[in-house]
């Protein structure tokens, strides 16, 4: 069973609580969403190997730790997955990003994709897919299997909120996937809405609702 990560960590929970309120509009909804995906990839990375090197203090020469030689690709599913791309990059700014462009039919609730592009040397890297809402498990079963086809193997999922549901459905299908995010709800609606979650996040961070 892939592991479920769920940071319960205060600050992290009192920035999510804000993001769900009704009342936050766009603005405060991107830099929320921003800060959050930060806190989140601080816990997302901390499994990242690290290497010993030379350093020269201005007292004497010591060693330190670095991550050098680590390559991470962030992989955001558009629209709303690219509202943490920021929070990620402040913390991996060497990173490359690409980018999946995946909506969900209202009607059906099936993943449409219209767009991919991703680093040429995806394979190589360790591969980070981020969209704050899990909800079918649709769109992030699809976005995953891109990075696969293109020879992604290390790959991590990063969201906000998932369903119960979602996330059988992408352990069904990518076992090898672990997943970080801030909240398991409890269910999905008849429109296919996490319940309670905090509405459609593309709409909320840019405002076309
Ligand atoms: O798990 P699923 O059932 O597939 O649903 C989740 C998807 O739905 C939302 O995108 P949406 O279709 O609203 O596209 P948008 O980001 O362009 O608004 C969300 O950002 C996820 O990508
Ligand atoms: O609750 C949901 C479900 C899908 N997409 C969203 O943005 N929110
Ligand atoms: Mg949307």
């Amino acid at each position: 069973m892939a592991a479920v990560h769920v940071i319960d960590h205060p600050l992290v929970q009192h920035k999510l609580t804000l993001l769900r309120d009704e009342q936050t509009g766009p603005k405060e909804f991107r830099e929320l969403l921003e800060e959050i995906s930060m806190l989140i990839t601080y816990e997302a990375t901390r499994d990242f190997p690290v290497e010993e090197v030379p350093v020269r203090t201005p007292l004497e020469e010591t060693r330190g730790r670095s991550l050098s030689g680590k390559k991470v690709a962030v992989v955001p599913i558009l629209r709303a997955g690219l509202g943490m791309v920021g929070g990620i990059l402040r913390l991996v700014p060497a990173a490359k990003v690409g980018h999946v462009g995946i909506y969900r039919d209202p009607e059906s609730l099936r993943p449409v994709e219209y767009y991919c592009k991703l680093p040429t040397d995806i394979a190589d890297r360790d591969v980070i897919v981020c969209d704050p809402m899990l909800a079918t498990g649709g769109s992030v079963v699809e976005a995953v299997r891109y990075v696969k086809n293109r020879g992604g193997r290390s790959i991590r999922v990063m969201a906000l909120i998932a369903a119960p549901e979602g996330l059988r459905h992408l352990e069904r299908h990518h076992p090898d996937v672990e997943v970080y995010l801030a909240a398991v709800d409890d269910r999905l609606d008849e429109h296919g809405y996490i319940r309670p979650g905090l509405g459609d996040a593309g709409d909320r961070l840019y405002g076309t609702r």
